[in-house]
């Protein structure tokens, strides 16, 4: 199994976004980060590979077409906005939208898949609260896990970890990569937070100028030159003590 795009474009209108994309092909297993500016086309990739917007190029997941058709089944995506405060419990926000993409499911095994997500995310204790009494970051994870437990091959994730402390950050990413490891399954993952990405992807993606300014490992893609030209600050990179590189932003270049 694997993801690859080939001169993947985007445009809003006659304004181009991205333009011939075409990264490495993504194997089965990987954590592959999205970095880039605000503006830089993170999201407009990843609505565009969950076939919410369109794009031209060619983008195959297992060699099957994904431009161009929402395949929710296969592809869990979840978008940068954090899910609506509602009536419904969370439990039941989850339980609607496994629903939605299988309803084949009996209610036993959707009941499982609920509760081996929210066991695996530690959220038992929100799963009978209202949707609209949690918090920001609680909203956040239980968007998660209406993506995680449709169990898709494909996760597109949108600023995952935007309002989450520390803890649930790391356990949040630590999720991804056991789930993408254990199930074969690969991850992109839109994030602004550099170090972040750093310990956990295999890959990065940076965007930049409508194109890739890098495609590779965090201790590759991550070097001053490279952080200049995707976001115009002056930094240096440090290999920390357990071998992970680590970016100390120095300063706003003039733009
Ligand atoms: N619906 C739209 N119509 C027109 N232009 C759009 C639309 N959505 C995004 N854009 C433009 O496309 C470009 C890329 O936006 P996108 O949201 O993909 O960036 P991003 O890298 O995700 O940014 P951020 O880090 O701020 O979330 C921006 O210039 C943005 O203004």
């Amino acid at each position: 199994m694997s993801l690859h795009l080939k001169d993947l474009s985007v445009q809003y209108g006659r304004h181009p976004v991205l333009t011939g994309l075409s990264p490495a092909p993504i194997p089965a297993g990987s954590v592959v980060g999205l970095l880039g500016a605000n503006g830089a086309g993170k999201s407009t990739l990843l609505r565009a590979l969950a076939g919410l917007q369109a794009a031209s190029g060619d983008a195959r997941l297992d060699g099957e077409p994904l431009l161009g058709r929402g395949q929710p089944d296969r592809v869990g995506y979840l978008p940068q906005s954090l899910p609506q405060g509602s009536p419904l419990l969370a439990y039941e926000a989850v339980l609607s939208t496994l629903r939605a993409t299988r309803p084949d499911l009996s209610a036993a095994s959707a009941e499982q898949r609920i509760e081996a997500v929210f066991d695996r995310l530690g959220l038992r204790d929100l799963a009978l609260r209202k949707m609209a009494q949690l918090s920001g970051g609680q909203r956040q994870m239980i968007g998660l896990s209406q993506v995680l437990v449709r169990q898709p091959r494909l996760l597109l994730l949108d600023e995952p970890t935007s309002a989450l402390d520390l803890r649930w950050q790391l356990a949040v990413l630590q999720t991804v990569r056991s789930l993408t490891a254990g199930r074969s399954c690969l991850a992109l993952i839109a994030i602004h937070d550099i170090n972040l990405a750093a310990r956990f992807c295999d890959r990065l993606l940076i965007l930049g100028n409508g194109g890739l300014l890098a495609d590779a490992t965090p201790t590759d893609a991550l070097t001053p030159e490279v952080l200049a030209r995707a976001y115009a600050v002056e930094a240096r990179v440090e290999p920390c003590s357990a071998g992970f590189p680590v970016v100390l932003a120095d300063r706003a270049l003039p733009v």
